[in-house]
């Protein structure tokens, strides 16, 4: 029997990373959550809340916050969770202070602009001495930080250590699958927020009930062309951390990708301030690299369009209703 992960480290202290540093203290592990923000975390330490981020959710005992990257030395397992477009830099950054071959599990979800890359190849370019794996799935911060039952994906290529994680972190409330198709739990992650932008136009502009079911359903479709094409296996686009993701997300308010398209659908409705909705800054490089493999996807590219500015949502709902009809595929 291996040696358990008994120490692990979640850096990034927003809401996703507060929500899994309990998620961990509640599965029985010491738990170092770092921030980059030194009163941030003072005040974290404090009131044992996460006030900007959390309100309400008291931090578990068996969590310290810290404002000190030495701290994560220590740590056997790292979870990085920052946005997707900030991991680069965030790994570069803490790299150093991780003991080299430490697992570092990313929990973002998005491609990065610019280079096209998933998330676990970033970890690849930031941190080459660390063993990347992913966590991805249904799980809204406030739900998982509160002890709900809620059941994600974890994926890691090296043999065995998707299981150590999700035996790390599983307990009674917190459900881990284990996986070895990386690829499949990155692309779902970042899919599904471009197409719940889509969802919450429909909630905005009252299309119905039935263009909503239509929404996920076509959108699962884009989701599953574009995983085929980059390598993905059908049943982990099926699965948690793809159709299941896609579900919750395109369903309700509470995401913030589906909040801000609410926002577009609504006459003169603005992007929420200050929320990060991740769907908005992955749309453009997932559309791109749709175009480059020939894999059709108009329901992001429509996304992408309202988003740059190019259409407005009725253009955007008059260019996916005039599609010439076809075989459903
Ligand atoms: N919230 C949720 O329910 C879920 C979120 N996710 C994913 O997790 C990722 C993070 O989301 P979430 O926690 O909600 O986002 P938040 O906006 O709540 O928090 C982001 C955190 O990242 C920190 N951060 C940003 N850039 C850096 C950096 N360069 N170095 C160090 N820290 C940095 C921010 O610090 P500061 O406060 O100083 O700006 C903040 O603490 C996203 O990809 C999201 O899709 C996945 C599942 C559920
Ligand atoms: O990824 C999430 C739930 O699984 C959170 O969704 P939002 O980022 O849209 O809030």
């Amino acid at each position: 029997m291996p040696p358990p992960l008994q120490r692990i480290g979640v850096a990034g202290a927003g809401a996703w990373g507060t929500a899994l540093a309990n998620a961990a203290a509640r599965a029985g592990r010491e738990v170092v959550l770092w921030g980059r923000d030194d009163r941030a975390i003072a005040a974290m330490r404090a009131t044992r809340e996460n006030r900007p981020y959390l309100p309400g959710v008291a931090l578990a005992d068996g969590v310290e916050p810290t404002a000190d990257a030495e701290a994560l030395a220590a740590c056997d397992a790292v979870l990085l969770v920052v946005p997707a477009q900030a991991s680069r830099a965030a790994a570069a950054e803490l790299c150093p202070h991780l003991a080299p071959g430490t697992p570092l599990v990313t929990c973002a979800k998005g491609i990065e602009r610019g280079t096209s890359l998933f998330m676990t190849q970033v970890l690849a370019e930031a941190c080459p001495q660390a063993r990347p794996a992913i966590l991805s799935g249904p799980s809204f911060a406030v739900d998982v930080a509160a002890g709900l039952p809620t059941a994600v994906t974890l994926a890691a290529r090296e043999p065995g250590l998707a299981e150590a994680l999700a035996a790390a972190l599983g307990s009674s409330s917190f459900r881990l699958y284990h996986s070895d198709d990386v690829r499949g739990v990155e692309i779902g992650g970042a899919a599904k927020n471009v197409l719940a932008i889509a969802a919450g136009i429909v909630g905005g502009r009252a299309l119905g009930a039935s263009a909503a079911a239509a929404l996920i359903a076509r959108g699962f479709a884009e989701l599953a062309r574009f995983g085929r094409a980059f390598g993905a296996r059908p049943e982990t686009l099926a699965g948690l951390s793809g159709l299941g993701d896609l579900i919750l997300t395109c369903s309700t308010a509470q995401s913030r990708n589906y909040a801000l398209g609410l926002s577009l659908g609504r006459e003169g409705g603005l992007h929420p301030a200050g929320k990060l909705a991740e769907g908005a800054l992955t749309a453009r490089v997932l559309v791109a690299m749709a175009q480059a493999q020939g894999v059709e996807m108009p329901i992001a590219a429509a996304v992408e369009a309202v988003l740059a500015g190019h259409w407005n949502v009725d253009q955007a709902i008059g260019s996916l209703l005039a599609r010439p009809q076809k075989a459903e595929l």
